[in-house]
């Protein structure tokens, strides 16, 4: 199937999974996939369809539709959990700026968690997410915590896939996310056509063992993976899949078995019509505590033997998420989470600002 420097990214059927002879092809297909491409579609999932269209086609629209002064009275700096709205321009990935505007969500985590003295302040990255008003937008909050439901669980499904593929127990990833009451983050995200720079998003890796993307805008190119020669190859919308991709986390834990692949998105053209939305979902709520480099997972050999023939991961142009080397996955978290919006880490998190930019606010990351 698919080799290290893959030209386009495979599509994986989820519903062969429900029968024993067939899920054993799609283990062994997503196998080949999580060691040499790091990215793939995922077609015939069980999150529903017309939920699926109503957000893409009614909600997304709307939620950027709100007046300027809604938007901003959910703005992400009122809260230390990096949740809710972030105009274009506030955020950034290797210090420059990404042209987006966005909405953070979080699942779960109704109720703001009281931290003591001496708790460590990354314990105050769940939280409550910041909704719009129900009168301004109807629904949207119940159909949306329906959707991130879903998801949450097709995520937690798919990592135990995952777990086989690496010829472990189903259940072994688990041990990972343990704790009730976590978080995981989603972003509803609109990429103007602009003029000012094409970085959408620049070059980063994802830290969260799985990401679950939905392309929102069938008709926007812009999303691209990195393959072993550097090059970057095209995700366009695949209607009715998800994109799927691995995280630093996981990369860790599996020896580097699993690959993270750097990845980008390209604003859309100058002479586009329309914007491109997207709705990434990381399933980022490890436990706290965990250091992932002190996890890692005794893998088969035969199965370290698949990476070893792949090759050694080169330099790409991604550089986040080295922290989890060194720090829990809590820390890693807000760290990487202050780095892309130092508006909210100065806030929130004064010392953390100070030591991620001893001279002072980035040029665009000033809070507004
Ligand atoms: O919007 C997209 O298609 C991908 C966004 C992304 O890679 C991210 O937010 O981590
Ligand atoms: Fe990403």
């Amino acid at each position: 199937m698919s080799t290290a420097n893959f030209q386009t990214i495979p599509t994986l059927d989820y519903s062969l999974t429900a029968d024993p002879d067939s899920r054993a092809q799609f283990i062994s297909q997503l196998r080949s996939v999580i060691i040499n491409v790091g990215f793939l579609y995922l077609s015939n999932t069980p999150v529903d369809r017309d939920l699926i269209s109503k957000l893409k086609h009614e909600c997304i629209p709307r939620l950027f539709g709100l007046p300027q002064e809604e938007k901003d009275r959910i703005k992400m700096a009122n809260s230390p959990h990096f949740l809710g709205y972030s105009r274009m321009g506030m955020e950034l990935t290797k210090g420059e700026v990404d042209w987006r505007e966005q909405f953070d969500f979080g699942t779960g985590c109704e109720e703001e968690r009281l931290l003591k003295n001496g708790d460590p302040q990354y314990w105050n990255v769940y939280g409550p997410s910041q909704y719009p008003n129900e009168e301004q937008l109807p629904g949207f909050k119940a159909l949306f915590e329906t959707y991130l439901a879903q998801v949450s669980t097709l995520a937690s499904d798919f990592l135990r896939l995952v777990s086989e593929a690496l010829g472990l127990p189903p259940d072994t990833l688990d041990q990972f996310y343990k704790t009730e009451n976590r978080m995981h983050l989603s972003k509803i995200v609109k990429y103007p056509v602009q003029r000012e720079s094409r970085q959408g998003v620049g070059a980063h890796y994802d830290g969260a063992m799985l990401t679950f993307l939905l392309q929102a805008s069938e008709e926007h190119r812009g999303l691209q993976a990195q393959n072993l020669r550097g090059e970057w190859i095209d995700v366009p919308p695949k209607p009715d899949t998800f994109v799927i991709n691995f995280g630093r986390s996981l990369e860790f834990v599996t020896q580097g078995v699993v690959r993270a692949t750097s990845h980008r998105v390209l604003a859309p053209p100058l002479d586009s019509q329309t914007p491109r939305y997207s709705v990434p979902f990381f399933y980022s709520g490890m436990d706290l505590e965990v250091r992932v480099d002190e996890s890692v997972l005794k893998i088969p050999p035969e199965i370290l033997k698949l990476r070893d023939q792949r090759g050694v991961l080169p330099e790409t142009e991604s550089i986040n998420y080295s922290e989890y080397a060194h720090d829990v996955a809590g820390k890693v978290y807000l760290v990487g989470r202050a780095k892309s919006h130092p508006d909210v880490a100065e806030r929130h998190y004064p010392d953390v600002f100070k030591q991620l930019f001893p001279n002072g606010m980035p040029l665009h990351g000033i809070a507004y």
